[in-house]
């Protein structure tokens, strides 16, 4: 499917998960922006996605997504450059147990600040012309581990703000499609930090417990997840959607029991 004039920001697009996303998006013919706090390997990728694509498809912003300023001018940079914002991925993550306040900045504030800054430039409510907002959250939400307590919240929160808002979507006409994946393990940087001692501080003594549920799970390639990531960006029926992505199910979603009294 073409995404042609669509106009894409992906967080913690310069490596990992974000970058195989990037990748997709320029292949369906999007303009896609990339915000990331690391500088040389975001100017690293724009070169060679500039090299593959063509120069003007690919723009890198150095943000610290959990600065809120910050995040708010990478938004408005991405309209000034393309005059419009059509997808938002909110991907940039981190481990850190010893800094767990950071963790929760990252991994949950800036998500939910990304999501709102979405909808001030996607949301009909703000007069805008619609959009979808996938954001990032882990099947370490559905099992958990002793490994990444935090982590684990996050994670868990991401799930939950991100279907409450999808619902807020629906009953006030947004025009907005939210929903949120859950990769089980994915071989990139991050999944190599699981043996360092300065991110997961004492829980570190569980490392051990945690390669072997890699072992029994496997680990995926970031192109699954950017596949995931397409069907959930093009595929117009979803909203509130809970996708998961394992070795052994594949592409599927999460089911949840209707709510009663
Ligand atoms: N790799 C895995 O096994 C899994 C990863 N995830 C989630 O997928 C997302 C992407 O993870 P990976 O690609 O594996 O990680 P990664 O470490 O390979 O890439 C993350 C990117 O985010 C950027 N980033 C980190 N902190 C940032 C900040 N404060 N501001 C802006 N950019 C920042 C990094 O510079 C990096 O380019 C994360 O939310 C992670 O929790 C979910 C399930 C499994
Ligand atoms: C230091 C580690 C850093 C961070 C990345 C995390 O490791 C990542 O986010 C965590 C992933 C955790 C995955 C946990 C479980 C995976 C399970 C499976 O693959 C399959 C199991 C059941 C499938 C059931 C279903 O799909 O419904």
């Amino acid at each position: 499917m073409s995404l042609t004039e669509k106009v894409a920001l992906v967080t913690g697009g310069a490596q990992g998960i974000g970058r195989a996303v990037v990748q997709s998006l320029l292949q369906s013919s999007a303009k896609v922006v990339v915000v990331d706090l690391n500088k040389a390997c975001g100017e690293q990728c724009k070169a060679q996605l500039d090299a593959e694509f063509g120069e003007g498809n690919c723009t890198f912003i150095q943000c610290d997504v959990s600065d809120g300023d910050a995040l708010q001018d990478a938004f408005q940079s991405t309209v000034d450059q393309f005059g419009r914002l059509d997808i938002v991925i909110n991907n940039a993550g981190i481990a850190n147990e010893k800094n767990w306040e950071k963790t929760i900045q990252v991994n949950l504030t800036s998500v939910i600040k990304g999501t709102y800054l979405a909808l001030e430039h996607m949301s009909k409510e703000y007069g805008k012309e619609g959009g979808t907002i996938i954001n990032v959250s882990s099947m370490a939400a559905f099992l958990h581990s002793p490994h990444q307590p935090v982590y684990t919240a996050t994670k868990h929160g991401v799930i939950g703000f991100t279907r409450a808002m999808a619902d807020a979507s629906i009953q006030d006409d947004y025009g907005v499609r939210i929903n949120v994946l859950c990769p089980a393990f994915v071989d990139t940087p991050l999944l190599h930090s699981v043996e360092d001692e300065e991110n997961m501080g004492k829980f570190v003594k569980y490392k051990d417990d945690f390669k072997r549920s890699m072992t029994k799970f496997g680990v995926l390639k970031p192109s699954l997840i950017a596949e995931g990531m397409m069907r959930l960006i093009t595929d117009t029926s979803l909203n509130g959607a809970v996708m998961k992505i394992t070795c052994s199910k594949g592409i599927h979603f999460h089911t949840y029991e209707p709510m009663s009294a």
